[in-house]
């Protein structure tokens, strides 16, 4: 099996072009290849497949074998790779995610390789049931949630994929591995859930640190820093433009008023490409 080794701002993924439909192992697959001590090392695997509504398909398995319905970072990769690799010549493409459907890429290059993405991420989802948690409302907004004794607020946000929003005096400190996992697979979240934590430092400014459903923590989210700006706005906190400094880097975030959509601009990078023996 060939792979490219590639990453959005150090959240890395293997990613694979060539077949027509997702294995049925690739769970398995996942588990083993994104390993960093007995496989290649990932937060995830990717698969461009072909598409019915767009020109590419994507599909993303985390490092624990699940599924996501959508991958910011990864976009970008797979963006990156189709122009690269000669797939496409087209600097806007449309590319096919489970949780949000045909989404437009433009793909800024230099030197005929591609250096910067902007995705399409589409209208992030508020309502309660549908992010999904367990609240019956049409926002979930600075809501209480609490673990081991410890009460969190929180704003649920869906890209495509869940997002639980909490805000902390320095997200850069934040003790991630206690309280992450504890609210990644919290009952409130019927189909567990990814968490930032986010300190505010201007009103087109947040810094954000991740704990991934599936992956655990990452140097980056894309979709994360989507749902940190749109809860932002919903705070009141940050205006609808913001970047989002993550451990791995910027990402430029902005929820759009006129079309309701959320544009994510940011790099993609490839490391090598191998052939699994
Ligand atoms: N772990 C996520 C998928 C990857 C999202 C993240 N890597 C991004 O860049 O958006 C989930 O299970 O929803």
């Amino acid at each position: 099996m060939n792979f490219t080794k590639m990453h959005g701002l150090g959240n890395d993924f293997i990613v694979v072009a060539g077949e027509k439909e997702l294995p049925a192992n690739a769970a398995e697959l996942a588990v083993q290849l994104c390993n960093r001590f007995f496989g290649i090392g990932a937060d995830g695997l990717v698969y461009i497949l072909p598409s019915e509504v767009a020109d590419f398909r994507m599909r993303i398995i985390n490092s624990d074998g699940s599924e996501a319905e959508q991958c910011g970072n990864a976009i970008r990769c797979v963006a990156k790779y189709v122009y690269d690799k000669g797939l496409t010549d087209r600097t806007t493409i449309t590319i096919e995610t489970l949780g949000a459907g045909a989404q437009e890429v433009q793909l800024q290059t230099e030197g005929g390789k591609v250096q910067t993405v902007r995705v399409d991420m589409g209208e992030p989802v508020l309502n309660g049931l549908q992010v999904p948690t367990t609240i019956d409302a049409e926002q979930v907004v600075s809501h209480p949630i609490e673990v081991d004794g410890k009460t969190f607020e929180f704003t649920a946000v869906s890209m495509g994929n869940p997002h639980c929003v909490i805000y902390v005096d320095d997200a850069v400190n934040f003790d991630l591995e206690t309280w992450g996992p504890k609210l990644e697979t919290h009952p409130l979240f019927p189909r567990k859930i990814n968490v930032e934590f986010v300190t505010v430092k201007s009103r087109n400014h947040t810094d954000m640190r991740v704990w991934e459903r599936g992956a655990g923590p990452t140097l980056a989210c894309g979709t994360g820093a989507c749902a940190t700006v749109v809860s932002s706005v919903l705070n009141g906190l940050t205006d609808r433009t913001a970047t989002v400094s993550l451990k791995g880097g910027d990402l430029l975030i902005e929820w759009n008023e006129s079309d309701n959509h959320v544009y994510m601009t940011g790099p993609a990078a490839e490391v090598y490409s191998g052939t699994l023996s």
